[in-house]
């Protein structure tokens, strides 16, 4: 007796996808603002260095001005983004958008970073921007609740690497806590700026028992990682993909990971994975030669991001739809990477577990069980 065509398909559609709960942990909210939103705020605040005022060219412009491969001038056209995020009408507009945008793709949960020190310009101060972002998200919230999507969303905020402002970001951070701030992240270009520059900042942190990320492990490898992870004690990496330079693959397809890969494995440490963003500025040739395939393969706590919406012109649901082309992915793997992102989230242990078991598992199953009652031959 067969039993083709009697069990689940493998292969989720899109559909399935965007319907999917999916749980977001890596995503900038100055790289992810709409293109027709750029355009009329830099209208409104008289910005005239934009490329182009048609929001379509706009949008195609982000995404080839950050093809380029190189970290660097990936991170350049965030300029024309903070530009516009300087008063806080703005931020408000720009930070309820984004929740609208990421619950209509089905995201259930996301904690969305920004660097507070990038929007003082038009002369807000760092808490006044705190506040403007949080009503942002709270009115985004309840937009998207009125169409019928739930949503919660966390900021983390961000210290930019180069500069030397991370204490008081930290510090910022930490008086926003239980208030719309669940962390604390550092950004900005990898090379030359390692993170122990911010030590003080991540010492201070721990200290009030706080929550924090890193970027480290992206556009340079593994020496980035073990100081993130063991001198600044980093609770989740942000990219981290970097770690496959510790792990050898035999051509018997024996795996060997060396102490530091085994660390991270081990300890459960969260790696942010961003793949379309990772293709562009070069720290992978292909979505099937993403590292995430094989570190996924071995269980390393993996998570599914966006990292920018606009510059890679992704959401969720298309980073999941293309590994799921290159690795054959299916719901349940999907469940996984989602539960995973859930678990290593800074919310409360009680939240993230009624996420997991209230939302998380009841959407996943009734997606798997679908085909059941669908058209029969
Ligand atoms: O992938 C990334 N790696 C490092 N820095 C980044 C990445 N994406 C964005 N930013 C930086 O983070 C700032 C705050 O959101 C952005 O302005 C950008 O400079
Ligand atoms: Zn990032």
């Amino acid at each position: 007796m067969t039993l083709a065509g009697t069990t689940a398909p493998r292969v989720p559609t899109a559909e399935q996808i965007a319907r999917a709960p999916k749980v977001l942990l890596h995503d900038h909210l100055d790289g992810g603002l709409r293109p027709e939103t750029i355009v009329e705020l830099a209208a409104d605040c008289g910005y005239e260095g934009l490329p182009t005022t048609d929001p379509v060219e706009l949008g195609v412009w982000f995404r080839e001005a950050a093809d380029s491969g190189s970290l660097e001038r990936y991170l350049e056209t965030f300029a024309h983004t903070c530009a516009v995020m300087q008063t806080r009408e703005a931020l408000v507009r720009v930070a309820a958008d984004c929740a609208e945008d990421l619950a209509a793709d089905g995201v259930v949960y996301a904690e969305v970073r920004y660097a507070p020190e990038q929007h003082l310009e038009a002369g807000l101060t760092l808490d006044e921007v705190v506040e403007a972002v949080n009503e942002g998200f709270r009115l985004g919230e309840a937009n998207a609740r009125a169409r019928g999507h739930r949503i919660r969303v966390g900021t983390l905020l961000t210290a930019m690497r180069h500069a030397a402002r991370s204490q008081e970001i930290a510090e910022l951070a930490n008086r926003h806590r239980d208030r719309g701030v669940v962390g604390f992240d550092i950004a900005g270009a990898e090379a030359g700026h390692p993170p122990t520059r911010h030590q003080a900042a991540f010492d201070y942190l721990k200290g009030e028992n706080n929550h924090f990320t890193i970027h480290a492990g992206e556009a340079f490898g593994l020496p980035s990682i073990w100081e993130a992870v063991q001198c600044c004690g980093a609770d989740r990496l942000g990219h981290g993909v970097r770690i496959v330079d510790d792990i050898t693959v035999g051509e018997d397809g024996r795996v060997e990971l060396g102490r530091l890969a085994a660390y991270v494995r081990d300890k459960r440490v969260p790696l942010e994975m961003c793949p379309t963003s990772n293709l562009q500025t070069g720290a992978a040739a292909s979505y099937a030669e993403h590292p995430i395939g094989l570190l996924a393969g071995l269980k390393f706590r993996v998570t599914v991001n966006t990292d920018n919406r606009l510059m890679s012109g992704t959401s969720m649901s298309r980073e999941f739809g293309h590994l799921v082309d290159a690795f054959g992915y299916t719901l349940g793997d999907m469940e996984w990477f989602t539960v995973n992102a859930m678990k290593s989230a800074f919310l409360p242990f009680d939240e993230r577990l009624a996420m997991i078991n209230d939302v998380i598992k009841p959407g996943y199953a009734e997606l798997k069980a679908e085909w059941l009652f669908g058209p029969r031959g």
